[in-house]
């Protein structure tokens, strides 16, 4: 039976990694007789444990370094966190036999991964692999590679990398071990550290101990309040009750009182429980330290009182390499689905990209599909009134939005020129009439004070629809450049060409409304004419008021009420002769009903106009310009112009870099299929 955790969550803390159903293959046993300086000993019993376990560590190992977590799948780890200085390199060291940097201030400034594997040589082998490249190193020489490739990585101050730097150390007795050591969390920056020291580290930390596959050291120190320490606060954050969280408490023999109170009190809640050390002190050998260290907790006072199951470095090594176990046998059989299911994901994606273009012919078929459902697009989206392609995004529903703009229009030109009805009404036409005085008969009203009316009106509103045609046409633009650019997006030239093409077509399409405004107003202006008959009729239902409003004039009434004008202010107007009233009651009353005509005619004509422009563009102008543009000025070069679009190819890249990523890892994982099966 392998390691499994079927009961997960329903046992106590730490009894998941020590349930008797494990005993009988229980990991590797501690002898340290044997060998004073090894930490596992490899006897029979216990290497059949091994020999299942070590292909699946080592597969994970190797998905490691493939760096499969790129692709969002999160491996089985074993992440080493401890405040500044809490010893969390000693406690590595410890483990693997060998010395690292160690010290004051922050010397673990990249991710270290360290793989330890017992082989069965009495030489260990020690490399490190960081940059591409795998540099053999000695154990005498490993602290000071450690610095020298720290330096390559995050520069020689004392800054940090997220870059990983692997260590791997094959030596007799260790136990098949992979943990991350991380940079010691620091509050305070000390000389030479950025400013944010606190947040990058914190940044590195969370990186690695927020997925769940992550079991957390939590190393602390037996000198501090551990419910003071930063390491404790950020693993709270992402393991709130601690159930992945291991604490292992360092310098035991320098703070021995209250310490047994501490880790059994377990304040900070550390749900897989606490193993105090005794690390190496200053120039002792591991054999040494390894001596120190049971004899402290053998002999001394306080120590001696803490369970055997909870102290040194050994069952430390122990309650590792079986967590690690479990973790492994856990998260393998999801590893496995996770990268098959992204592998097939992005060979799908692959396949749906565009394909690349080899040929002249290819290159111009594509051209025309795209100048071809372009066009379809926007006859649908302009013309027809379509917009199912577009469902969310109003801005492409265009029928309704120019419906709406027209409408505005409307509104704006009635509003602008609306009658005075109040003191002034009708000074404008008696001073006209007074300017159009001419020798013939007094009883005919002159054309020209008509027409002088006219044209200063219809001159002081021609801005509002020179302002609509600009704004109709950079909406329209707005749609057009937006189907060009998103049909032309897999060719980043070929959508420069379109889009060109789009501008100076809908400049001219401006132009060409510009002058159409413009020859309509110099129309409205020169000439007063209209079939219509709701002019005359209206002119005749205003008339039809003359008398009465001479009446109230001479009986000097202050307002009058005017049937199809409203209520005017006519006390200003007592004092002008009634020949002269009578005329220019007739020239207001037949402007007013002209004027409904014109305003008519004016947004009547610009839908018209707007229309017809709008489904020649679609139809004929684009396509042509587009044609020109992309195979007139740029003679047979249609193949440049179908190069993919940089984005395009960086997205194609990423894919074959996933898919060659996914597939090596799959293989990486179809040696152990079997063992993965059977849960170990
Ligand atoms: N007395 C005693 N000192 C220890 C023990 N463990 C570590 N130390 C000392 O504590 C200091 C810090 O230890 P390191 O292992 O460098 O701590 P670290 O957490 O890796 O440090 P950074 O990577 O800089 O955060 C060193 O001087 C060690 O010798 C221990 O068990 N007992």
């Amino acid at each position: 039976m392998g390691v499994t955790l079927k009961h997960y969550g329903s046992v106590k803390k730490e009894e998941r990694w020590s349930s008797s159903e494990n005993q009988a293959e229980s990991p590797p046993q501690i002898t340290e007789e044997k060998n004073q300086e090894l930490v596992v000993s490899h006897v029979p019993i216990v290497s059949s444990f091994n020999d299942r376990i070590r292909p699946l560590l080592d597969a994970v190992d190797k998905l490691r370094h493939l760096q499969v977590m790129k692709e969002g799948i999160q491996l089985p780890t074993i992440v080493v966190v401890g405040d500044q200085s809490s010893g969390k390199s000693s406690v590595l060291e410890s483990l693997a036999g060998i010395s690292l940097p160690r010290g004051q201030g922050i010397c673990t400034r990249v991710p270290l991964i360290m793989r330890l594997q017992h082989h069965t040589a009495p030489e260990p082998e020690l490399s490190l692999e960081f940059s591409g490249k795998t540099v053999p190193t000695s154990e005498a020489e490993i602290s000071e590679a450690i610095t020298l490739a720290t330096d390559e990585i995050a520069g020689s101050g004392k800054g940090i990398s997220h870059t990983p730097l692997t260590l791997v150390v094959r030596k007799k007795g260790v136990p098949d071990l992979t943990m991350v050591d991380l940079p010691g969390i620091t509050r305070v920056p000390v000389h030479g550290q950025p400013d944010n020291i606190y947040e990058q580290i914190a940044d590195i930390i969370m990186e690695y101990i927020r997925p769940e596959e992550s079991i957390i050291l939590n190393v602390l120190s037996a000198n501090v309040d551990f419910t003071t320490c930063e390491s404790i606060r950020m693993s709270q954050k992402v393991d709130k009750n601690g159930e992945r969280t291991l604490a292992v408490v360092t310098k035991a023999d320098s703070a021995p009182e209250g310490l047994l109170e501490k880790v059994t009190a377990d304040d900070v809640s550390i749900g897989l429980g606490y193993v105090c050390v005794r690390n190496r002190i200053g120039n002792e050998s591991y054999k040494e330290a390894r001596k120190e260290e049971a004899d402290l907790f053998e002999t001394h006072a306080l120590l001696s009182r803490i369970d055997k199951s909870m102290v040194g470095i050994p069952v430390l090594a122990q309650k590792l390499v079986h967590i690690q176990a479990t973790i492994i046998a856990r998260c393998l059989p999801d590893i496995v689905r996770k990268i098959n299911e992204k592998l097939a994901a992005s060979i799908s994606e692959l396949k749906r990209m565009p394909k690349t273009l080899s040929t002249a012919g290819e290159a111009l078929a594509t051209f025309m599909g795209i100048v071809g459902s372009a066009k379809e697009s926007l006859n649908k989206i302009i013309v027809r009134g379509e917009y199912d392609e577009y469902l969310d995004d109003q801005n492409m529903h265009c029928a309704a939005r120019l419906v709406e703009m027209l409408n505005q229009y409307s509104r704006e030109l009635h509003k602008f020129y609306e009658d005075d009805l109040t003191e002034n009404f009708m000074i404008n036409e008696i001073q006209v009439l007074e300017e159009s005085k001419g020798i013939h008969l007094p009883n005919f009203l002159p054309r020209t004070a008509f027409l002088a009316i006219l044209q200063k009106k219809v001159e002081e509103v021609s801005h509002i629809p020179v302002d609509f045609v600009e704004k109709v046409w950079t909406y329209i633009e707005g749609v057009i450049m937006s189907v060009l650019t998103h049909r032309s997006e897999n060719y980043h030239q070929l959508q420069l060409f379109t889009r060109r093409a789009g501008y100076s077509l809908m400049e001219k399409m401006k132009e060409r409304s510009r002058n159409w405004v413009t020859e309509i107003f110099q129309m409205e202006k020169l000439t007063d004419y209209t079939s219509d008959p709701a002019y005359l009729n209206d002119w005749n239902k205003l008339m039809a008021q003359q008398q009465e409003f001479m009446d109230a004039l001479e009986n000097e009434f202050t307002v009058f009420q005017i049937e199809g004008l409203g209520e005017v202010a006519i006390a200003g107007l007592w004092t002008y002769e009634k020949a002269i009233m009578l005329q220019a009651f007739d020239l207001k009353m037949r402007m007013t009903a002209y004027w409904k005509i014109v305003l008519r005619r004016l947004v009547d004509f610009m839908a018209l106009h707007l229309q017809f422009c709008a489904r020649n563009l679609v139809n004929k102008e684009m396509e042509e310009e587009i044609v020109k543009e992309v195979v007139g000025r740029h003679d047979g070069a249609i193949e440049g112009m179908l190069e993919e679009s940089p984005a395009v190819a960086a997205k194609r890249e990423k894919l074959n870099g996933s898919i060659k990523l996914l597939s090596e890892s799959k293989n990486v994982l179809a040696n152990i299929m079997d063992r993965i099966a059977t849960n170990v």
